[in-house]
């Protein structure tokens, strides 16, 4: 893939809130800015990468682009599932993310469990190739270097 690896960042918004609530698997969306900003040739699909919300931890992500056949959406989103626990929702947070590979075509299902079976089997797919040492020193990229508050040695 050409446009490999990409980062971006960008304000977290909400969407139609199926992501929790119909597939136990919440995912940060985008605005629309940073949807219509992607390369106008990158393929929709889903691919996986790094991704960080402020000026947290790098984690393994997997990333939605498209339109989800599955609920016929009429707007392109740009959706990340971290593979991190988080204590509370990240809304209005600035997330970062870096793809670094692409592992399928979107599609449509015939029911709701296999779109989160097919979801989950992304993620158990993305952990595994992000530890590969070529993925793997994208973690430590400095895109993901955004400043933390200094700490002033005592004074
Ligand atoms: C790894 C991953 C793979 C996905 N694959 C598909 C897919 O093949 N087809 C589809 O319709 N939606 C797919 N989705 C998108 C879900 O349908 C979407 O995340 C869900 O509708 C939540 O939307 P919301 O953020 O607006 O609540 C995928 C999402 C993720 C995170
Ligand atoms: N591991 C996680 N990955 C992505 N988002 C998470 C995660 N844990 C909590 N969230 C929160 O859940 C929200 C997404 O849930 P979701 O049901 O997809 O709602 P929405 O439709 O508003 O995007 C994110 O915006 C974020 O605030
Ligand atoms: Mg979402």
């Amino acid at each position: 893939m050409k446009h490999l690896p990409y980062f971006c960042r960008g304000q977290v918004v909400r969407g139609f809130g199926r992501g929790s609530k119909q597939l136990g698997i919440p995912t940060a969306n985008f605005p629309e800015q940073v949807v219509d900003s992607l390369p106008a040739d990158i393929s929709t699909g889903i691919y996986y990468g790094w991704a960080s919300v402020g000026s947290g931890d790098v984690h393994k992500m997997v990333v939605s682009i498209g339109w989800n056949p599955y609920y016929k959406n009429t707007k392109k989103s740009m959706e990340t599932h971290i593979m991190h626990t988080f204590k509370e929702d990240f809304y209005g947070e600035i997330l970062s993310v870096a793809i670094v590979g692409y592992l399928r075509p979107e599609k449509n299902f015939d029911s709701l469990e296999s779109l989160i079976s097919a979801i989950h089997g992304d993620i158990e797919e993305a952990k595994k190739r992000l530890d590969l040492p070529e993925h793997l020193k994208l973690k430590e990229d400095n895109f993901f270097q955004v400043p933390k508050s200094k700490i002033m040695n005592g004074h």
